[in-house]
């Protein structure tokens, strides 16, 4: 099996690459998180302890909730928390950071326990996920975490933040018509992509370039500590002042 950010982009409300290959009926008996490997104490430090009780939370309510599939017990930690918390050295200290397709708090909650100076806005459309996350914050003692219900689309002009993350939502084009509206100007998309991320970012420049994307990063991190790296896109805009007041078609400027 690949990994989340290898695997086809989700669209719409579609289940989560954690809960695909959930069977059709979860186990009746709570299912334990393996133990914590070593490149998570390198990578969470002296929060270790909060993200072994979000490993146990996934393992337990995240399965029982249908939020992940129990295939995705034993591999936790490489292939989610690990796999997302990795890219934390993406964001500067202290910024607001949206998390656009939460699901199962990935990446926003393996980010929000990393980085305890970030504040992590979830947005996700489903309830039984926002209620899932909400109390899973609640439980985890995070204080840096805001729920926002709703798809990306419904938060232009209500959410605007420097920072931007999505993983195994949408391709990127699709990505960059839902996040970047929620960006100031200057601000970054880091959307956690697989291998191909190269030639995903080629395929769609063109379209990026007219939704107001300024410049384009493929980082991977992780390449000493983890078996699979993980692959970043870092979008930036620029200013679209221009995009914003553009009148549409066949309609007369405004005075
Ligand atoms: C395949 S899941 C990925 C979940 C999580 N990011 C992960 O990597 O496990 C896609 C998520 O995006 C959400 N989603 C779909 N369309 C969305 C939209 N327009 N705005 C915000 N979230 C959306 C879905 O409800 C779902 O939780």
């Amino acid at each position: 099996m690949t990994l989340p950010a290898d695997s086809p982009d989700a669209e719409s409300t579609a289940e989560s690459p954690a809960e695909s290959s959930a069977a059709s009926s979860a186990p009746e008996a709570p299912l334990v998180a393996p133990a914590a490997p070593p490149a998570a104490t390198t990578v969470f430090g002296d929060r270790l302890v909060v993200a072994e009780q979000f490993a146990s939370v996934l393992a337990d309510t995240g399965v029982s909730h249908g939020l992940i599939g129990p295939r995705e017990v034993p591999i936790l930690w490489e292939r989610h928390i690990l796999n997302c918390a990795i890219a934390e050295d993406s964001f500067p200290h202290g910024v607001a950071v949206v998390d656009v397709g939460s699901g199962a708090g990935l990446p926003g909650l393996a980010l929000a326990i990393a980085r305890p100076d970030l504040h992590l806005h979830l947005v996700e459309p489903m309830l039984r996920r926002t209620t899932w996350l909400s109390d899973t914050i609640a439980e985890l003692g995070l204080d840096n975490c805001t729920v926002h219900r709703g798809r990306a689309e419904e938060f232009d002009g209500v959410l605007q933040v420097p920072w931007a993350t999505a993983r195994a939502v949408a391709r990127v084009d699709k990505l960059a018509r839902w996040t970047f509206p929620l960006l100031e100007d200057g601000g970054t998309l880091v959307a956690l992509k697989g291998s191909s991320a190269q030639d995903e970012l080629d395929a769609a420049t063109p379209v990026l370039r007219r939704l107001g994307m300024s410049g384009a990063v493929v980082r991977t991190h992780g390449v000493d500590l983890l078996e699979v790296p993980t692959t970043t896109l870092e979008l930036t805009v620029g200013s679209r002042s221009g995009l914003r007041s553009r009148p549409a078609k066949g309609s007369r400027a405004r005075r």
